[in-house]
């Protein structure tokens, strides 16, 4: 249903518009790369790719960018913001806030070195934002195996692709609070790793210090899967993926083949992008992607 020639007439320069905005944003600063990836899954995850993500509360604690796995973690928002704003001067209601956040994930895994794929267009933005649904969907960093897997199982996803896109933890950083369990309590970590970590994470306070997702995370790579075989991996959720279980496997031949972890990304991204989208009369084209028409 979606098209990924959607704004070939009615908007030309779209595409062009948000790549440039992409690569600048990027340049300035390299993590804003990650922040633009995590939000099109946390947008998708939560009543499918509608750009729900992106609307302001209107009292606390009813949206979703209050709800705990996005409150004072999602980012990215005024880069969205700049998009939109240059959209609307070239194309006044077109480009919908869904597909800005669907490109810009695709630009930002490009400009930091990885794959890229064909984005489906057409998605239109929802009038409504859920603080329970996003709560509830997304997937928690404490998680074992089984919940990982069930999170995706929920939304379609196989267990070999929820461990394909949570390659998307290539790039990026996570907060101290996140990790701090792991790096002093769990036994399969790398000691000289948690011990490295811990510089940076002290086992009271510094909750929002800042460490990097792989050993390579200003890059899109493979460096991840290789992090995880050698107990390199940073949060719970991640070290789950190679811990003893199922999908070991597919983790130690994403370590060996970045090949194939970047051809998978790619469809799994074009699958997630899928998830329920609004289209046709349903939904509408905001004009301000942080509230509704
Ligand atoms: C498998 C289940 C997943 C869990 C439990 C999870 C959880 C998290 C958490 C807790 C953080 C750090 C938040 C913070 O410290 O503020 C994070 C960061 C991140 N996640 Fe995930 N995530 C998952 C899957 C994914 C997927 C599927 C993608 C994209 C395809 C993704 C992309 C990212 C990126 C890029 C960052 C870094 C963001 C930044 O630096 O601003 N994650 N994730």
């Amino acid at each position: 249903q979606l098209s990924s020639n959607f704004y070939s007439s009615s908007c030309p320069t779209a595409l062009s518009i948000i790549q440039g905005a992409v690569s600048a944003a990027v340049s300035k600063e390299n993590r804003m790369g990650a922040s633009l990836l995590r939000l099109h899954f946390h947008d998708c995850f939560v009543n499918g790719c509608d750009a729900s993500v992106l609307l302001d509360d209107t009292t606390n604690f009813t949206g979703e960018k209050t709800a705990g796995p996005n409150n004072d973690s999602l980012r990215g928002y005024e880069v969205i913001d700049t998009i939109k704003s240059q959209l609307e001067k070239q194309c006044p209601g077109v480009v919908s806030c869904a597909d800005i956040l669907a490109v810009a994930a695709r630009d930002s895994v490009v400009k930091l070195g990885g794959t890229t794929w064909t984005v489906p267009l057409g998605r239109r933005d929802a009038t409504t934002a859920s603080f329970n649904d996003a709560q509830n969907n997304l997937p928690s960093p404490f998680s074992d195996l089984s919940a990982l897997i069930s999170a995706f199982s929920n939304k379609g996803f196989t267990a070999p692709e929820m461990v394909t896109l949570s390659g998307g933890h290539t790039i990026g950083q996570v907060k101290c609070s996140i990790i701090r369990t792991r790096i002093y309590n769990e036994t399969n970590i790398d000691s000289n790793f948690a011990a490295s970590l811990k510089k940076n994470c002290p086992s009271t306070g510094g909750d929002s210090n800042l460490s990097p997702l792989d050993q390579t995370a200003r890059v899109f790579d493979n460096t991840y899967f290789k992090d995880l075989v050698i107990k390199k991996g940073v949060m719970h959720s991640d070290q789950q993926l190679f811990n003893g279980g199922s999908t070991d496997s597919q983790v130690n031949t994403y370590s060996q083949n970045s090949a194939m972890f970047f051809s998978d990304f790619g469809s799994a991204m074009i699958k997630m992008g899928n998830l329920s989208p609004l289209t046709g009369s349903n939904g509408e084209i905001r004009t301000n992607c942080r509230k509704t028409n």
